[in-house]
């Protein structure tokens, strides 16, 4: 993995007296996809706002391709692509008319009509930009995004009122922009599975702060939640979840002297086990303290 192309440190962000952003740190490095995971108000889009320049934070540090992204210029601005959640220009202008547009803005854009054809757009480019369905709107503001062949791309929540066919067709082409052209994409979701597709590396942002970050498969086993463990005694159903199960199922198969009724031992899925973090780092569970001596944020850069 290659030069680091985003830091943040203990960056913070008030709105008048709410604290929405209580110090993030993330690093992403290039040519790495790194999404940016967390539920509705954990500060997602606050976050990378302030990283693409849009949004003065109120303290902490941030570079971006080198620049600390509240002082970029014209020059550092070309370099990164930016697909915003909510873009509304122009709904008059036909949407390939607005694509070479903004293709012109640029030294080396992408060709507009190879654009609209991977984006499965070729049928709307004569259409005008406010009569395009929600998912066709989105697509066009992905191509918005990458014409002009950044080194970098944000994506907020790039695939929000997609079908299942767009979805798909959008992440094999963030895909193929990752692998085929080495472009660092930093992308926002509340969707695990699309996370889990598409990143390098995952944060899971909760109530202002990365409560656990590292790739996939490292997550997986940092965030899963304890197992249940569960069997018959007395004519009931008793469960516990124990710091560790098979301890408990053999100590229960010591005191049967034998086989345990209806005995069942189940491990959470990871959807279980994300909704188990942020229920329990969020505003609403035992609170940040509490959630680090539990463990993940111990473990936080998961391998
Ligand atoms: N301009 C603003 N003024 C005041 N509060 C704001 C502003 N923008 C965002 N907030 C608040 O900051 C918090 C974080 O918002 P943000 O949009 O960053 O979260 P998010 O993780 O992107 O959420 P979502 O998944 O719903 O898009 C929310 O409580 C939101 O209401």
């Amino acid at each position: 993995m290659g030069a680091t192309v985003i830091t943040a440190r203990g960056l913070r962000m008030r709105y008048g007296r709410a604290e929405v952003l209580r110090g993030v740190d993330l690093e992403v490095r290039a040519g790495e996809v790194f999404a940016l995971l967390g539920p509705n108000g954990a500060g997602k889009t606050t976050t990378i706002e302030i990283l693409e320049g849009f949004r003065r934070r109120s303290a902490g540090e941030a570079r971006v391709l080198g620049t600390d992204p509240g002082k970029g210029g014209d020059a550092w601005r070309a370099r990164i692509g930016v697909v915003l959640q909510n873009w509304r220009d122009h709904p008059r202008w036909g949407v390939r008319r607005l694509l070479a547009h903004v293709a012109e803005f640029y030294d080396r854009p992408r060709d507009p009509d190879e654009l609209l054809d991977a984006l499965g757009l070729t049928a709307q480019a004569g259409q005008a930009v406010g009569r395009l369905s929600g998912g066709q709107r989105r697509r066009l503001d992905v191509a918005l995004g990458i014409v002009g062949r950044p080194e970098l791309l944000f994506l907020d929540e790039p695939t929000a009122g997609f079908d299942p066919e767009a979805r798909d067709g959008f992440h094999a082409l963030v895909e193929r922009l990752a692998r085929e052209e080495g472009m660092t994409i930093m992308l926002t979701t509340h969707d695990l599975a699309e996370a889990e597709r598409l990143a390098d590396r995952i944060a899971i942002l909760v109530a202002g702060s990365v409560a656990v970050c590292g790739t996939p498969s490292g997550l997986a086993s940092v965030v899963r939640a304890r197992s249940e463990v569960r069997w018959v005694e007395g004519g009931a159903v008793r469960s516990e979840r124990p710091d560790d199960a098979s301890r408990l199922a053999y100590e229960l198969h010591r005191r049967f002297a034998g086989p345990v009724p209806g005995l069942e031992i189940r491990r959470p899925s990871l959807e279980e086990s994300y909704l188990d973090l942020v229920r329990r780092a969020g505003p609403d569970g035992p609170g940040a303290a509490a959630f680090a001596a539990d463990g993940p944020r111990a473990e936080r850069e998961a391998a």
